[in-house]
């Protein structure tokens, strides 16, 4: 069995090797040539899996390490035999770490606290769950949009699109790029959508950056209809919009999925399928693992204030990855490739907690010990 695969896909060299002939390409090195003769493709969100890539090859499955797939021509593979995966939920914790650690920087620069306010979430799947969660956590109210899911369950915990963008003092999406079907998302955020929002409320694109208008987002942030932007994904990536970038509170290269733990699943995942398929063995899957966190210890009493949100950004901060790409917005790509992952709060031990905080943090996945 031949397999393709990324060659910047964590945590894959080795595993496969004992039992498959499997070479490493790569980011956007895949092409007609390189691809022709493999059984299997191991790709990311930027390897691009289109008919003029698949048809001259013998590819039977292909596996993508992401939950998006929008990179994947899935047409022309179902009509031409080719079975494609993707790695569903795979670091949905991820982007809601990412999600939370942004609010809470921006709130702290702010004064203020999530505590109270409203969330709306645009898209309630994998990802738009664990946000719900975790915002319940710091105490926030939810409100979510899906109408895909509204209409096969049933109305009661969603609320329309104009309900929530009149009610909701924070907007994040969390929907797949889309441009056909019942609800598309491409432009999702336009214009009319901006319009309809609360004045000075804060919005977050962390699914795919063609859900948003850059022009509409501009204006809307110009007219101060939204006051804070958290970007991770961007129109054109990684061509990002200047004038955007400026304006941006938190500005991140398409890395809110990335943390150590995600990239693990993802990558397990993806050979998990090819198990299945080719009815084959890995026996090292089990070596597939994040590491341990250079510093696993977290010690509130290293904290004068906001104790548990600051527990929470020395799991994963934002910022460091935003000022390195404010500093050369060109090393976009680069950045994302040369990524040092984070690990999710179940890496962390917390000590010297209060009774009422350990509960907290034991609900937010630390583990608390002391
Ligand atoms: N920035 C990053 O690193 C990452 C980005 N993503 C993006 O986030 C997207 C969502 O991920 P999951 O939650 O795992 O996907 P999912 O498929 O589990 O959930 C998506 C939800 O969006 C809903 N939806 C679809 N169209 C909608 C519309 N027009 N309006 C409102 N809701 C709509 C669906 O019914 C579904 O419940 C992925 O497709 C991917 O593009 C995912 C992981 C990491
Ligand atoms: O899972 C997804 O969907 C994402 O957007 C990924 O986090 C993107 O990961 P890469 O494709 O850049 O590895």
């Amino acid at each position: 069995m031949k397999i393709i695969a990324d060659d910047t896909i964590p945590f894959l060299k080795g595993i496969a090797e004992p039992i498959a002939d499997i070479v490493y390409i790569p980011a956007k090195g895949f092409t007609p040539e390189v691809v022709k003769d493999a059984d299997a493709l191991i790709v990311r969100s930027i390897d691009k899996c289109t008919s003029e890539l698949l048809a001259s090859s013998c590819v039977r499955l292909i596996t993508t390490a992401t939950i998006g797939f929008d990179h994947i021509d899935i047409h022309y593979c179902e009509s031409h035999g080719i079975t494609w995966k993707n790695a569903p939920g795979c670091n949905a914790p991820s982007v809601a770490q990412y999600v939370l650690a942004s609010l809470l920087r921006i709130a702290l620069r702010r004064g203020e606290s999530l505590q109270g306010k409203t969330l709306g979430i645009i898209g309630v799947g994998h990802v738009g769950k664990e946000v719900e969660k975790l915002a319940s956590l710091f105490g926030m109210t939810i409100l979510r949009n899906d109408p895909p899911r509204a209409e096969a369950e049933g109305p009661e915990p969603f609320v329309s699109l104009e309900e929530l963008l009149a009610c909701a003092d924070i907007i994040t999406c969390h929907v797949p790029f889309t441009r056909e079907g019942k609800y598309p998302t491409w432009h999702l955020a336009d214009e009319k959508f901006f319009s309809q929002v609360r004045r000075g409320c804060w919005f977050i694109n962390s699914c795919r950056g063609a859900v948003h208008d850059t022009k509409a987002l501009l204006e809307a942030h110009q007219k101060g209809l939204v006051e804070e932007i958290i970007l991770d994904c961007w129109e054109n990536e990684p061509q990002i919009n200047q004038e955007l970038l400026k304006v941006v509170s938190i500005a991140t290269p398409h890395i809110a999925g990335f943390s150590a733990d995600g990239k693990a699943t993802a990558t397990r995942m993806c050979l998990e399928e090819i198990q299945r398929f080719f009815h084959v063995r890995f026996d090292r899957l089990k070596e597939v693992v994040p590491p341990a966190p250079a510093n696993p210890l977290i010690n509130l009493d290293a904290f004068e204030d906001h104790r548990i949100e600051n527990a929470f950004l020395q799991t994963f901060d934002p910022l460091v990855v935003d000022r390195k790409l404010r500093k050369d917005p060109s090393t976009f790509e680069w950045l994302r490739n040369h990524y040092d992952h984070p690990r999710e709060p179940l890496a962390y031990q917390v000590k010297q907690s209060t009774p009422a905080e350990k509960s907290l943090l034991q609900q937010i996945g630390f583990q608390v010990i002391g």
